[in-house]
C-alpha cells in the first residue's frame, strides 16, 4: 500500500454499528452504477466488507473494458477505484462524493484477469475524508497492479436529489 500523507487532526472515523460485518457482500447500492449495478457493460463488482474500516472488491476485466488491445483502459480502472473507495462510505454511514482521484498505474492489467481491490478509509478532518487503495491482480495477495489515494467530501443527502435525476423528494440512504 502507499504511504498515505495525513493532514495534522485528521482522526480515524467510527465504523457504524449497523455497517455490514467483515465478510459480508455489500448490496449494489444503484441498480445502474456502473462499477457495481446490472449495467451490461459495466464492472459489476462485487465487494464485501473487512475488518475495521476496509473493504475487499474484485471484477473481471471483459472485451468491454479495454483502451489498448488485450489491455485495461486506465480511466476505466480509475473508475474502479472510485467504486471502491465510495462505497466506503457504507461503513462509516458518511455520505459522500470524490472531490479528487489519484491513481499508480504499475503493471498492465490484461483482458480475463481479475482485479482484486483493497480500500480503506485512512482518516478523517472535517467534511475531507482521506481514504486509499491498492489493485492485485488475480488474487488478493497477487502482484500490485496499480494503487491510489482518494479525497471524498462529506455532502447533506440533498446534494444527490439536488444534482441527481429522479430521486427528488425521495427519502434515501445507501441504496436508491
Ligand atoms: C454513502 C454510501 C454510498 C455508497 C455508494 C458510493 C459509490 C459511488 C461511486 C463513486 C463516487 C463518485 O463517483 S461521486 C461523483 C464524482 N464526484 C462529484 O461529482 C463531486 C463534484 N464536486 C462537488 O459536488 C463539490 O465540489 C463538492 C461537494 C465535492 C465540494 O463542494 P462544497 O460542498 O461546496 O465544499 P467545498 O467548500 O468546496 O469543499 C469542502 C472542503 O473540501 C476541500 N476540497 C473539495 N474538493 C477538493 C479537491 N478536489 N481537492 C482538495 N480539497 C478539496 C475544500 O478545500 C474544503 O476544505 P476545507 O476548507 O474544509 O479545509
Amino acid at each position: 500500500m502507499n504511504k498515505v500523507e495525513l493532514p495534522e487532526g485528521a482522526t480515524l472515523p467510527v465504523r457504524h454499528p449497523d455497517a455490514p460485518a467483515p465478510g459480508e457482500e455489500l448490496p449494489v447500492h444503484y441498480s445502474q452504477c456502473f462499477g457495481c449495478g446490472d449495467n451490461e457493460s459495466g464492472l459489476h463488482m462485487r465487494v464485501r466488507a473487512g475488518e475495521g474500516l476496509t473493504l475487499h472488491g474484485r471484477f473481471l476485466v471483459t472485451d468491454h473494458h479495454q483502451g489498448a488491445p488485450g489491455l485495461a483502459h486506465g480511466g476505466l480502472l480509475a473508475c474502479a477505484f472510485d467504486e471502491m473507495l465510495g462505497m466506503l462510505g457504507m461503513l462509516t454511514h458518511i455520505p459522500a462524493v470524490t472531490g479528487r482521484l489519484e491513481t499508480d498505474f504499475r503493471r498492465p492489467v490484461p483482458v480475463d484477469s481479475t482485479l482484486h481491490i483493497r480500500a480503506q478509509v485512512d482518516g478523517v478532518l472535517g467534511r475531507k475524508i482521506y481514504t486509499s487503495a491498492v489493485g492485485r491482480l488475480n488474487a488478493e495477495d497477487g502482484p500490485v497492479a496499480l494503487t491510489a489515494q482518494g479525497l471524498f467530501i462529506e455532502v447533506g443527502l440533498e446534494h444527490f436529489s439536488k444534482h441527481g435525476r429522479g430521486l427528488e423528494g425521495r427519502d434515501f440512504e445507501v441504496n436508491p
